[in-house]
């Protein structure tokens, strides 16, 4: 287990400084991200008009790219916004939501990967394995699962895409091709609602915004985000209820609760 004062003082760092995230996303989860990004302690941001993107990322202490609901102008946006991030050294966060289920969303990932230094590719197992190119399914945004094994995966992609790569599931998978952190946290209602995987990119990102090593922060975002997550199963009577105490749990988490309770594995 890597030792819970990392990812504690991580989130310490985020509720400190109070990094703005800009996110070029979806319009189906774009409300839930920019709540979660308040409630991780970061101050979100939604642009994505091509005129203002290179203005807004500069005031940005991270870029969360998300290509759930794409069109040709979002791309552009986010060519030109990534462009920007990269001059100030500024990470990016990738979320390749639904690769591999069309060609535009599948040609576009690469796209951005290719014009991009990308800091952190964070997507479900399927759409990990699509960029990896060892066989993943994906059906409109959900994962049909992967050939072989997660580890191996999740590795592949880091080599091959020259990023951090964070695979969510029942157990995350995070790698920057050599090492590899498994996290645990989390619980099974985190799959019965649209956009925790979105919101699993927004906390990403802001953890991203306060950190050197990529690697850590996202396991650590993760570790948050899925004890939340745990925290919220608890009184929760069904997905909607246990959406709000998602919120409202990622609200409350103190550091210590993190020093504590994160299960980080280094393997
Ligand atoms: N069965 C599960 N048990 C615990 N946590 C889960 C489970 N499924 C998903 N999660 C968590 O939910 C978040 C979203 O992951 P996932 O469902 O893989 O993304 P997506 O919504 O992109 O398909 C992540 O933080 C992940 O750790
Ligand atoms: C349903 C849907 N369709 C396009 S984007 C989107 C949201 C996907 O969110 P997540 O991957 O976080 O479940
Ligand atoms: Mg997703």
């Amino acid at each position: 287990m890597i030792n819970g004062a990392i990812p504690a003082g991580l989130l310490s760092a985020v509720r400190s400084e109070r990094p703005l995230v800009h996110h070029i996303t979806n319009s189906v989860t774009i409300n839930d991200c920019a709540n979660i990004t308040i409630c991780t302690g970061a101050a979100p941001v939604m642009a994505e008009a091509p005129e203002e993107v290179a203005g807004m990322v500069g005031a940005a202490g991270a870029l969360v790219l998300n290509i759930g609901t794409l069109s040709a102008t979002q791309v552009e946006a986010m060519l030109i916004a990534g462009r920007r991030a990269n001059e100030l050294g500024i990470p990016v966060v990738l979320d390749p939501v639904g690769v591999g289920a069309t060609r535009f969303r599948t040609e576009t990932a690469h796209r951005l990967l290719d014009a991009l230094a990308i800091a952190v590719v964070k997507g479900n197992a399927g759409e990990i394995g699509v960029l990896a190119g060892t066989g993943g399914s994906v059906r409109g945004v959900d994962s049909g699962g992967i050939m072989g094994d997660p580890v191996e995966t999740a590795r592949e992609c880091a080599r091959s895409t020259g990023t951090v790569v964070s695979m969510t599931g029942a157990v995350d998978v995070v790698t920057d091709g050599s090492r590899i952190y498994l996290v645990g946290n989390g619980n099974p209602m985190m799959d019965r609602l649209s956009g925790t995987g979105c919101m699993a990119s927004s906390v990403t990102a802001a953890f991203a915004a306060v950190a050197d090593d990529f690697a850590v922060a996202s396991a650590a975002a993760l570790a948050a985000f899925g004890l939340a997550g745990e925290r919220a199963a608890c009184g929760a009577r069904g997905p909607y209820s246990f959406r709000t105490a998602l919120f409202d749990e990622l609200a409350g988490l103190a550091p210590d609760d993190l020093a504590r309770e994160a299960r980080i594995e280094e393997r």
